[in-house]
């Protein structure tokens, strides 16, 4: 939207369409005196590219795509191979529309971004076509669109494959499985101890779990979202920020405590303020002496930033003067206008300032790569770094299902840690505005209760519930699946009231289902644990239900599965499949067919190999199907199946 629009705002043509012209009357609306101000006096930038940083706040943002899985490599080359070249000369009314550029600081080129109006992603026929394909390919899980900026804080967290994967959230799981995920509905800043037992396969004695990374992704006043959400041009005002600093620093404290040995801490924010920034670092820090600054500045080398801040001068609602110490500040209020202003001394730069390093932070400006504003800093315990990860560290197998061990800090002090913290938040807590936290969420003493050592609030889930490895339904499913024996029976729960394996069969890993089970869900506020891998498939007349594998969760069950009852099929059967929903047993032609009816009814895996002739696979293809007395069914969604046939998908290949 932005460049073509601009460069028409500039030569004054009439607006052609609806789009141009709400551009144009937003533009009108950008400006706020208060952040104007606030920020000049800052000096986040030299002087004379203030107007530059401005002019780009003003300028709507580009479309962004990070890519992930196995298929980033086949899907960046077909963005790139055949996607640009196509949208290479694209000329709409008139005006030539620049193709997806890759992102220059992005590992392996995996992000690109756009900048084009809607209307042309909609009208251009080459546009359309490849908007259709994102539009599929995100659907199936194999690209995000996400502001470029907040793709930073994961690629500082140098995950690493034995650490947990917890940045995931619910609804990514059913798009990317993992054994390995809890997520958890809490208040961060309070975040209670979680018991983990000393040894995870015996039970027994427990400690508090301590985690590999952490990332402190903060509720913030988001003023380095501008480009996006227009509302914040409106509303800026200082205490925005001012109000945010509290909540931050806890949060970030409280990670600072559940940090394993030798972890890392990513604190982030989109917000362009200092007081939201350095000064919750600064605080962090000080509080936390045994914690550094991690100098990062070899990390993404295109990626340009700037460094972190060491002098600022924060000021309350009246924005007319700025402060530079906090008795200054105090000394022309009253205590009570100083508490309205949630005013601190943690708002101002401590005099030790030089010590903490906080150039080492990162500022992102919009102008700098045509992005959003975003701040990252890295933190880590001095004397960690260096150290050899202990030998407990988890072994994983591919699959996320087995995790060993993992950090520990003695159950005993950790509680007495977390109860002190949650007593004093909750004091604070209602001097603090929390955002966009969800009322559930909030300390009970915000909500006007307090169930101490409980979840309480609105949180109603269902248990977790451990089917005994023996259980019948396991055995019917190992065997019906045709399972080796090592598959982790032990490791599957069910999700309703009476613990009975009604409908779905979830998989989690050995650290999870240790923390389940040490853990009381209703006071961890667990929210999701593993991933779904078999339901219950409800048959025709004369098959009994029987639990299927869901197609998703394939990549955790294959490892596990029995290489020669998987079924090899032809480009014939694919597109028998895709085209009818539930084409009789006998239309398919032989080998498959023989093969087919030679099998019992129920749940089989089907593999189409790269190599097919008349379709363009970029790996194996291996499906779930379900057979029926009559019938076959391919167990993919219907927006697969159908790009699937109309040779849109990248994910399954397409049928020439
Ligand atoms: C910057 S966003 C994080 C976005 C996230 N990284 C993602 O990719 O979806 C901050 C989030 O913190 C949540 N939040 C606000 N107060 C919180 C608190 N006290 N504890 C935990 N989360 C909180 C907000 O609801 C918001 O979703």
């Amino acid at each position: 939207m932005g460049r073509n629009n601009k460069r028409g705002g500039r030569r004054g043509n009439k607006p052609r369409d609806d789009t141009y012209r709400t551009d144009l009357v937003e533009k009108s609306m950008m400006h706020n005196e208060r952040f104007t101000t606030y920020y000049q006096t800052q000096k986040i930038v030299p002087e004379e590219e203030w107007d530059v940083l401005l002019e780009s706040l003003r300028t709507p943002l580009p479309h962004d795509l990070p890519r992930r899985r196995q298929t980033a490599q086949s899907l960046n080359a077909t963005v790139r191979d055949t996607h640009v070249p196509t949208l290479s000369n694209v000329v709409f009314e008139e005006q030539p529309i620049p193709p997806p550029v890759q992102i220059p600081w992005y590992p392996d080129g995996l992000a690109w971004q756009f900048n084009v109006p809607k209307k042309v992603l909609r009208k251009s026929p080459e546009f359309k076509e490849f908007h259709s394909f994102l539009v599929f390919e995100t659907e199936v899980g194999n690209i995000s669109r996400q502001e470029a900026v907040s793709m930073l804080p994961p690629l500082f967290m140098e995950v690493e494959p034995h650490h947990k994967r917890t940045h995931l959230l619910i609804h990514q799981s059913a798009r990317l499985p993992s054994p390995a995920l809890m997520v958890t509905n809490l208040d961060a800043s309070i975040y209670p101890g979680i018991k983990i037992p000393i040894n995870i396969n015996k039970g027994g004695r427990t400690e508090t779990l301590l985690f590999d990374r952490i990332l402190c992704d903060v509720p913030c006043s988001g003023d380095g979202t501008m480009r996006k959400n227009l509302g914040i041009w409106k509303t800026w005002q200082p205490n925005d920020g001012n109000g945010l600093h509290g909540l931050q620093l806890r949060i970030l404290q409280r990670a600072m405590k559940m940090l394993a040995p030798q972890g890392r801490i990513v604190y982030s924010t989109c917000s362009l303020n200092p007081v939201e920034n350095e000064a919750v670092v600064a605080c962090a820090l000080k509080s936390n002496p045994e914690f550094h600054l991690v100098d990062v500045s070899a990390k993404l080398p295109s990626l340009q930033r700037r460094p972190g801040l060491t002098s600022w001068r924060p000021t309350d609602k009246s924005i007319a003067t700025t402060y530079d110490t906090y008795d200054t500040f105090m000394r022309t209020c009253t205590e009570g206008d100083a508490v309205k202003a949630k005013m601190t001394p943690g708002h101002w730069p401590p005099a030790d300032v030089e010590a903490l390093n906080l150039p080492r932070c990162i500022r992102i400006y919009p102008h700098l790569q045509d992005t959003g504003g975003f701040f990252v800093a890295v933190l880590e315990r001095t004397g960690d770094a260096v150290e050899p990860a202990p030998s407990k560290k988890p072994r994983l197998d591919g699959t996320g299902m087995d995790a060993t061990n993992v950090g520990v800090k003695s159950e005993e002090a950790e509680n007495v840690e977390a109860d002190k913290t949650e007593v004093k938040a909750n004091a604070e807590e209602t001097e603090v505005k929390v955002g966009a936290l969800p009322k559930a969420l909030l300390p009970q003493a915000a909500q006007g209760k307090k169930k101490k050592g409980e979840g309480g609030g609105s949180f109603k889930e269902n248990p977790y519930t451990f089917l005994s490895p023996d259980d019948p339904t396991i055995a019917s499913c190992v065997e019906r699946l045709h399972l080796t024996a090592a598959f982790p029976s032990s490791n599957v729960l069910v999700r309703n009231p009476a613990g009975d394996a009604a409908r779905s069969l979830y998989i989690t890993n050995a650290l999870v289902k240790a923390v389940i089970e040490a853990n009381d869900y209703n006071r961890i506020r667990l929210t999701f644990a593993g991933t779904k891998v078999f339901t219950k498939q409800e048959a025709g007349r004369g098959v009994d239900a029987q639990f299927r594998v869901l197609g998703e969760a394939l990549p955790l069950v294959l490892p596990y599965t029995d290489p020669s009852t998987i079924i090899d099929a032809d480009v014939e059967v694919l597109r028998i499949l895709v085209a009818g929903a539930y084409p009789l047993c006998n239309v398919f032609p032989e080998p498959f067919c023989g093969l087919l009816s030679a099998r019992p009814t129920g749940s089989h895996i089907v593999r189409f190999p790269q190599t097919l002739e008349g379709a363009a696979l970029s790996h194996d293809l291996i499906l779930p199907i379900w057979k029926s007395n009559v019938s076959l069914t391919l167990m993919i969604d219907k927006k697969a199946k159908r790009h699937h046939v109309a040779g849109e998908g990248e994910t399954l290949g397409r049928i020439r």
